[in-house]
């Protein structure tokens, strides 16, 4: 298989300017680059939460395997039932969950029944106990109109047919897709690998914690929010620390990365300060587009593979502000890397009324940090989180999700609806 190189994928935008790119050709572009890695492993049921369904799940099973109640009552035939007046029917015995019975009740009788019990042959409806009118010794009487013929009924296969697609490949597994599998009795689930991905902050004025903060420098806070993310991710995980400004320093730990892992991701060194070696060590190294996106925060972004030794790995150069990072991992990099562990997970976006009025510029595409409330008359509204600089971190710790402002869009008046997207999910 040739793999495309970065010029194939942008040569089919009609606009390629990688000064000028807007967000969606950037992610289109991340979108036809990436290939998924492939490999499958079995774990055991338990250890698949979050992981990435390889292959789809035919159901070997039925569920439920048997048409059952779905009340505690008495199982009866609907064509004994009368419209007009009350009927008695006599009691046959008892059903217990999970204890089939051989009773065949015939014309004008019923079988006592627990939820779940198997229906007895013949028998297509279930009273509940509490509406029947009156119980005797061995015999119950309904009234007329109280159920209908099929009330109270659970088909056999209603939840699951033995050999329909129960799970598709692909998707992340949810404790929900846990129970399900539990229910068709398999012990062990095919995920797709974890991914391998390596991360490193760059620049000399980083100080690790524990370290003294020296005159103008500042602690490495990417490390954390990356590690963070990544985990998040199901990624697994090799944590690089921090890389000085040093041409020799970078190519070395590009080289180590790419040698060991399918994805590299780094914070800082992308723009174009004097002291940013990362872009031409990169360019070195293999494929690699500096874009400058028409986005705020996070606009200059590196994205290519790299090659060191045989191995290649994709590489995604994150700008250095601490609140870039974030966005440009969440809007570029998240689904990539998702991608790559064969994963479909694109994240659903709400519409709802902004609190307040936002400025905005038409022409990029704006990432703004928002607080998802209620406003005074108990509607929902969103709020932006105060100044929105990309190096304020707070602001995103205080926010509860991403008020996403569109390329064509411009001011916000208080009252509009506007885009947003939860971080219970993206975070
Ligand atoms: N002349 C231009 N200057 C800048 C441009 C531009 O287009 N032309 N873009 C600006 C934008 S927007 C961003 S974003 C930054 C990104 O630049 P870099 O990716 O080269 O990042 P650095 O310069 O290394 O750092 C920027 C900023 O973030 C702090 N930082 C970096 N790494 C960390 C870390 N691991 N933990 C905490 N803080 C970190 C760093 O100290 C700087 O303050 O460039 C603008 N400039
Ligand atoms: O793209 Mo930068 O994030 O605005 O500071």
């Amino acid at each position: 298989m040739t793999i495309p190189t970065l010029n194939d994928v942008t040569s089919c935008l009609s606009a390629y300017d990688p000064d000028a790119l807007p967000v969606r050709d950037a992610q289109r572009i991340i979108r036809d680059f990436i290939k998924p890695v492939g490999a499958i492993e079995q774990v055991a049921l338990l250890a698949a939460l979050d992981r990435v369904l390889g292959e789809d799940i035919i159901s070997p099973i039925s569920v439920p395997a048997h048409d059952n109640s779905a009340m505690d009552g008495y199982a009866l035939r609907g064509a004994d039932l009368l419209e007009d007046a009350p009927v008695t029917l006599a009691v046959m015995g008892t059903v217990l969950a999970g204890r089939p019975s051989d009773v065949v009740p015939g014309g004008g009788e019923c079988v006592r029944i627990m939820t779940g019990g198997v229906m007895p042959a013949g028998c297509d409806s279930v009273i509940p106990q509490e509406l029947v009118a009156a119980i005797g010794v061995d015999s119950i009487t309904i009234a007329p109109g109280v159920i209908r013929t099929g009330d109270n009924r659970r088909f056999a296969g209603e939840d699951l047919m033995a050999g329909s697609a129960a799970l598709r490949k692909g998707k992340v597994i949810r404790p929900a897709d846990l129970g399900l599998l539990a229910s068709l009795g398999i012990a062990t689930v095919p995920v797709t690998r974890r991914l391998r991905v390596a991360f490193f902050s760059t620049g000399d004025e980083l100080r690790s914690i524990g370290q003294p903060l020296d005159a103008g420098c500042v602690y490495d806070s990417n490390r954390y929010t990356l590690h963070g993310m990544l985990t998040r991710l199901g990624c697994e995980i090799v944590d690089m620390g921090v890389v000085r400004d040093d041409p020799q320093a970078l190519e070395d730990a590009l080289r180590h990365a790419c040698e060991n892992v399918d994805a590299i991701v780094t914070s800082g060194g992308v723009s174009v300060g004097a002291a940013d070696y990362t872009r031409q060590i990169m360019a070195k190294l293999g494929d690699v587009s500096f874009w400058k996106i028409g986005m705020r925060p996070g606009r200059p972004f590196a994205f290519g593979r790299i090659a060191s030794n045989g191995h290649s790995a994709f590489l995604f150069g994150l700008p250095g502000n601490p609140v870039a990072v974030m966005v440009s991992f969440y809007f570029f990099a998240r689904d990539a890397l998702l991608r790559m562990m064969g994963a479909e997970a694109p994240l659903p976006m709400l519409k709802v009324r902004s609190a307040g009025a936002i400025r905005k510029k038409p022409g990029r595409t704006e990432y703004q940090r928002g607080i998802l409330g209620s406003d005074d008359e108990g509607r929902q509204s969103v709020r932006i989180t105060g100044s929105q600089g990309s190096g304020i971190l707070r602001s995103m710790s205080e926010a509860n999700c991403m008020v996403i402002l569109h390329d064509e869009q411009g001011n916000v008046d208080a009252g509009d609806l506007v885009d947003i997207m939860l971080f219970e999910g993206l975070i």
